[in-house]
């Protein structure tokens, strides 16, 4: 099939192609109803039931092909749309992808506070962030010597990958493209700059953390002049219905109406709780709110100790409202 000509009058979408976010992006593509059929091999997919071409690329490239407006919509780590500064708008934080862009030095060395990098080797595969956060430390640096009357004199390179002109810089930020955390052990670095989300593949290169960059996760973003803003809206709105579904549950209960108060204050609700009467019940009320899922054990106690009866927990599979 001639894909190419197929892609005229439809939406561009793209998705990581692999890693960390793959899955959970298709995952939320089904919940959303967004029907495909990916040929092996091809990396651009047709809608069946919507007209969307969907294109699988490396999260690292979707904020660049959706800056430059070629993509209309995109899923990637808010970490690679700051990475090259990309001018694009953030639609919805996804919840997933969850982790945090940090400094790293092996576990018994010299190292415990990233000034003391300054001048060294760094490797990373963000080196515009790497890059930006040791310019600032070499300026502070600078100007503290200044202030005390020494002299330093500090040389900045450039980051050639983000395109980002950093100026001079003393500190040598190294690319790499993957297993960073190996950079140390092998003598290419003094401390790394990567993502972490247990700490576990740190810990087990023998790295610690002194430094936090950025604490990210997964977002919907959008071009700044997409090609169907009204179709744009509906993807938006069936998302964030999605997330919204897994992030929360359905929690019913009846309850004195005496104890009402003290039951919203409990189950808040997301906008606000349901409140109907009891048939033949008098001085007693149902009540419906949606609560996160994290917190349902602690609710339950609770509207258990206040006197709640027949408290039920349901999910909830989809969901829409009005943006708040
Ligand atoms: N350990 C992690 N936990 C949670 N999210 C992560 C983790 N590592 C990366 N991410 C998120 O996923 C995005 C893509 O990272 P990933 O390492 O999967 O990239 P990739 O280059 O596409 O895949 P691979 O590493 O398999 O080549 C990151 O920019 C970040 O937002
Ligand atoms: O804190 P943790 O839960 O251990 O996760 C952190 C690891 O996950 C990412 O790499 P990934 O496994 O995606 O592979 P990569 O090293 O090839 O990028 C990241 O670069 C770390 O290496």
């Amino acid at each position: 099939m001639d894909l190419v000509n197929h892609l005229n009058d439809r939406l561009l979408f793209a998705v990581p192609k692999k890693g960390r976010l793959h899955q959970q992006c298709l995952d939320l593509l089904q919940g959303s109803d967004i029907q495909f059929h990916r040929h092996s091999r091809l990396d651009i997919a047709l809608c069946i039931n919507l007209p969307i071409a969907l294109v699988f690329l490396p999260a690292a490239d979707i904020p660049t092909f959706v800056g430059e407006g070629r993509v209309d919509l995109g899923i990637t780590g808010r970490d690679q749309v700051a990475e090259v500064r990309s001018d694009v708008e953030e639609l919805l934080d996804l919840g997933f992808g969850r982790c945090k862009l940090q400094v790293q030095v092996p576990e018994n060395g010299e190292y415990s506070d990233p000034k003391q990098l300054i001048g060294k080797n760094i490797c990373t595969s963000f080196i515009g962030l790497a890059g930006e956060y040791f310019e600032k430390l070499e300026r502070e640096a600078s100007k503290e010597t200044e202030k005390n009357g020494d002299n330093l004199e500090v040389e900045i390179k450039g980051g050639a990958r983000s395109g980002i002109t950093m100026g001079r810089l003393a500190t040598k930020i190294k690319y790499v493209g993957g297993s960073v955390e190996a950079a140390c052990a092998l003598g290419v670095a003094d401390g790394i700059v990567d993502l972490v989300e247990s700490g576990e593949t740190m810990k087990a290169a023998g790295l610690k953390p002194i430094a936090t960059i950025l604490d990210t996760t997964a977002i919907l973003i959008k071009s700044n002049h997409p090609s169907n803003p009204q179709l744009i809206n509906t993807i938006e709105s069936r998302i964030r219905g999605v997330i919204t579904a897994k992030r929360y549950i359905l929690c019913t209960y009846n309850i004195p109406r005496a104890k009402l108060q003290a039951a919203k204050t409990i189950t808040p609700g997301k906008r606000a709780p349901s409140v109907t009467s009891l048939d033949s019940q008098d001085g007693w009320v149902a009540v419906s709110a949606m609560v996160e899922k994290k917190n349902i054990a602690v609710v339950m106690d609770q509207l258990e100790e206040i006197g709640a009866s027949d408290i039920l927990v349901m999910p909830i599979t989809n969901s829409r409202s009005h943006r708040d």
